[in-house]
Order: structure tokens, then C-alpha cells, then sequence
């Protein structure tokens, strides 16, 4: 799995934010115009033919802007949408078992929430990224349970797949999430829950790219 997949802004839809199918599919063109990296199709609530249509269509525009679409919680949907890759909670299904389904370079994720054993235990099972969260408050998943920012130095020490963080970052805090060195940072409501969309994602993208830059630059001149 090439790392390059898992890195930048991640943005994840909510069925509470994007209320319409045209809403979701707009939104989600909006994310992905601004140079969001990342896609997730997370919905708890549309019937199952609406969910396989949304997920096929998402991934369609995934692949006119070399995005990933990434399907949360089934593994079924995203083999049948031919989707990028599943992500998977501690309760979602196995990580051998997407592996044994999905294509080889398809992505595997991994909800870690601040347990880097949990994550290590997901690498040595073959998933290709592990998430971690959540780091703030979070309006969209209130129940999420809180994990300290340290947990994301440790990762980036002992893991060698990417490190996603997850969980109420927005363009106030999302600097002290980048400072980690996490590879690819999720967000819901600082995205869609915005009035302007592509504007709220560009800021994004752009603080995280002025990061890799400056980071780039700084290794250049120390040799
Ligand atoms: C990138 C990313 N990280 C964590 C989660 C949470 O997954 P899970 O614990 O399965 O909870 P639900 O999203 O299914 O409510 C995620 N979806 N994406
Ligand atoms: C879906 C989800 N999972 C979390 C976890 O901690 O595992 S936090 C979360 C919600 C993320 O949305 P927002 O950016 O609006 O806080
Ligand atoms: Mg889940």
C-alpha cells in the first residue's frame, strides 16, 4: 500500500449535515475541489440502495480528482461500490477479513481511540492506516471518547503506517494536531457543517500542506 494514499485532509460526511443526496454529492465536490486528500462515506441512516448509489458516486468523484473514497463501517458496500477502502471500528468486522476481500492495494483503516497496543495489534494484522480520537469536543460524536494528544507522538515513534487524527478538530486547534506529525487529520463538522464548504476545506488543506512545507524546508537546511 503505497503511504502516499493516507495523507492530508481526510473529510467524512454526516447524513445531519449533508441532508439531501444532492447536498451529500455537492458537498463532497466542494471538499474535493478544495484538495481534500480523503473521503469517507460514513451514513448510519439511508436505506441500503441509497447508500450503494451515494457510495458509487462519491467514489466516481474521488476518481476525477485522484482522491480516495474510503466506506465506513461495511465492507460489503465497499466492495459493491468498488469503493477505495473500508474503515473499521473495534466492532466493525476483521481487518483479514477486508484484506482476504478487497483488492490488495485497496485501504484498510482502523479505529484505535487512544490504545496505541490496539494499534499496533491493527498493523501486525495488516491495516493500512490507524485512526486515533478524539482529540476535542466533538458536535458530531458527543459519546467519543477523549484520548491526549501525546498518544499521536507515541504513534508516530512506534508505528510505521500512517496516523490519522480524528475528533472535533477544527481551524482553531487543527496546528497543535499538525505539530504530531500525524499523516492525515479526519473532520466532519469543520467541513460540512460549514456554510462554505469549499472554503472552510481549502483553509484546512492549506494549513496542513504550509506544515509539510515548512517541515520540508527546515530538513533541507539542517542536511
Ligand atoms: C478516520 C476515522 N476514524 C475513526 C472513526 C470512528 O469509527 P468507529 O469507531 O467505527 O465509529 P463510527 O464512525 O462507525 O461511528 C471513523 N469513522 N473514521
Ligand atoms: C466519527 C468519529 N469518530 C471519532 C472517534 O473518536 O473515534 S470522533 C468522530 C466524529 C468526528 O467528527 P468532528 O470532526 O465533527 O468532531
Ligand atoms: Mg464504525
Amino acid at each position: 500500500m503505497n503511504q502516499l494514499q493516507i495523507s492530508g485532509i481526510y473529510a467524512i460526511t454526516d447524513p445531519n449535515l449533508l441532508t439531501s443526496e444532492q447536498q451529500l454529492l455537492d458537498g463532497v465536490a466542494q471538499a474535493l475541489a478544495a484538495g481534500v486528500s480523503i473521503i469517507q462515506y460514513r451514513d448510519k441512516q439511508a436505506t441500503q440502495a441509497q447508500k450503494l448509489f451515494r457510495a458509487k458516486a462519491i467514489t466516481e468523484l474521488c476518481n476525477q480528482h485522484q482522491a480516495k473514497c474510503i466506506i465506513n463501517d461495511s465492507l460489503s458496500l465497499a466492495l459493491a461500490a468498488n469503493a477505495h477502502g473500508v474503515h473499521l471500528g473495534q466492532t466493525d468486522g476483521s481487518i483479514a477479513q477486508a484484506r482476504a476481500a478487497l483488492p490488495n492495494d485497496a485501504i484498510v483503516g482502523v479505529t484505535c481511540h487512544d490504545d496505541l497496543q490496539l494499534a499496533i495489534k491493527a498493523q501486525n494484522e495488516g491495516a493500512s492506516y490507524v485512526a486515533f480520537g478524539r482529540f476535542f469536543p466533538s458536535n458530531t460524536k458527543p459519546q467519543a471518547k477523549p484520548a491526549k494528544i501525546s498518544v499521536l507522538f507515541e504513534a508516530k515513534q512506534q508505528l510505521s503506517i500512517p496516523v490519522v487524527a480524528i475528533g472535533g478538530i477544527n481551524q482553531h486547534n487543527i496546528d497543535q494536531i499538525i505539530r504530531t506529525g500525524v499523516d492525515s487529520i479526519a473532520i466532519i463538522d469543520a467541513i460540512f457543517g460549514q456554510n462554505d464548504i469549499r472554503h472552510s476545506a481549502q483553509q484546512l488543506v492549506h494549513e496542513f500542506l504550509a506544515h509539510e512545507f515548512n517541515h520540508s524546508t527546515n530538513e533541507r537546511s539542517l542536511g
